[in-house]
C-alpha cells in the first residue's frame, strides 16, 4: 500500500489558480526502502498544453531533498533494453538523487546499501516516463540503475553532491545476490558497467 506523505503544501497560501485550478505541486510517496520517495509531479492543463514544477527546493525538502542541487545531469539512450548502472558514490561524496524521464520510459532501480539498515540490499523499482511525471528520489546510501523501456530515452538527475570519479562505486546488474527482475533482456550496457563485480559476502554496505 502506498502512503502519501508531505500533503500539506509547504506554501501556506492557497494552492488554487485564479481560476480555481489547482496549483502544481507534487505528491510524495514512501516506498518500502526507507527513505527512497516516489514524486508524483502534478500538471496544470489548458488548451495550451500543461505546466509543472519540476523541482521545489521548499516543496520537497520534505521528501528528504534538504541539500541545494550541486550538478544536474542529463541521458539519452537510446536502445530500447539498455541498462545503465548500478552506481553509487562512497562516503564523504555519497549524494542525494533525484532521477526525472524527460522522454522515453524507464525501469527505474534503486538498491539498499545503508550498512545495519533492514533492507539491506533489497531493490525497488519504479516506472519513470515523461507521460507519468514521476520522479525517484533516491538518498544516500543507495545504488542506482535503471533499464529503458523504450527508445531514446532522456533522463536528468538532480544531485546533492558533484561528482568525483574516484568515490564512485558500482553493482553489477547481473548480481544474483540482487535478482532484479529486470523486464527485459539486456540490450545495452558499458564494459565498465558489465566488468563491475558481485558483491562479496563480506560486504557489510557504505
Ligand atoms: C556520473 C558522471 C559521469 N561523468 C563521466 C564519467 C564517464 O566518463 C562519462 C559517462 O559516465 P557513466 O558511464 O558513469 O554514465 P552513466 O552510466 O550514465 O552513469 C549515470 O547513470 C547511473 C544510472 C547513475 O545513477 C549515475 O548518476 C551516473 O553514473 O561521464 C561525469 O563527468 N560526471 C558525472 O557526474
Amino acid at each position: 500500500m502506498r502512503v502519501k506523505i508531505c500533503r500539506r503544501s509547504a506554501w501556506g497560501r492557497s494552492r488554487r489558480t485564479n481560476a480555481g485550478q489547482r496549483m502544481p505541486r507534487f505528491d510524495v510517496t514512501a516506498t518500502r526502502l526507507d527513505g527512497l520517495k516516489l514524486i508524483q509531479r502534478h500538471k496544470l492543463e489548458d488548451s495550451r498544453g500543461f505546466f509543472s514544477r519540476f523541482f521545489c527546493a521548499e516543496e520537497l525538502a520534505c521528501a528528504g531533498f534538504s541539500q541545494p542541487v550541486a550538478q544536474m545531469n542529463h541521458t539519452l539512450t537510446h536502445r530500447r533494453g539498455s541498462v545503465r548502472g548500478l552506481h553509487f558514490q562512497y562516503p564523504p561524496h555519497a549524494e542525494d538523487k533525484l532521477v526525472s524521464c524527460l522522454r522515453g520510459k524507464v525501469f527505474d532501480v534503486a538498491v539498499d546499501l545503508r550498512r545495519d539498515s533492514p533492507t539491506f540490499l533489497a531493490w525497488h523499482a519504479e516506472e519513470l516516463s515523461a507521460e507519468n511525471a514521476r520522479s525517484l528520489f533516491i538518498p544516500k546510501g543507495f545504488a542506482h540503475g535503471f533499464q529503458t523501456l523504450a527508445d531514446d530515452t532522456e533522463l536528468l538527475y538532480l544531485h546533492t553532491t558533484p561528482y568525483v570519479q574516484g568515490a564512485e562505486g558500482g553493482l553489477n546488474p547481473a548480481d544474483p545476490a540482487l535478482a532484479i527482475a529486470w523486464p527485459l533482456a539486456f540490450a545495452d550496457l558499458s564494459a565498465r558497467d558489465a566488468a563491475h563485480p558481485f558483491i562479496p559476502s563480506d560486504f557489510r554496505g557504505v
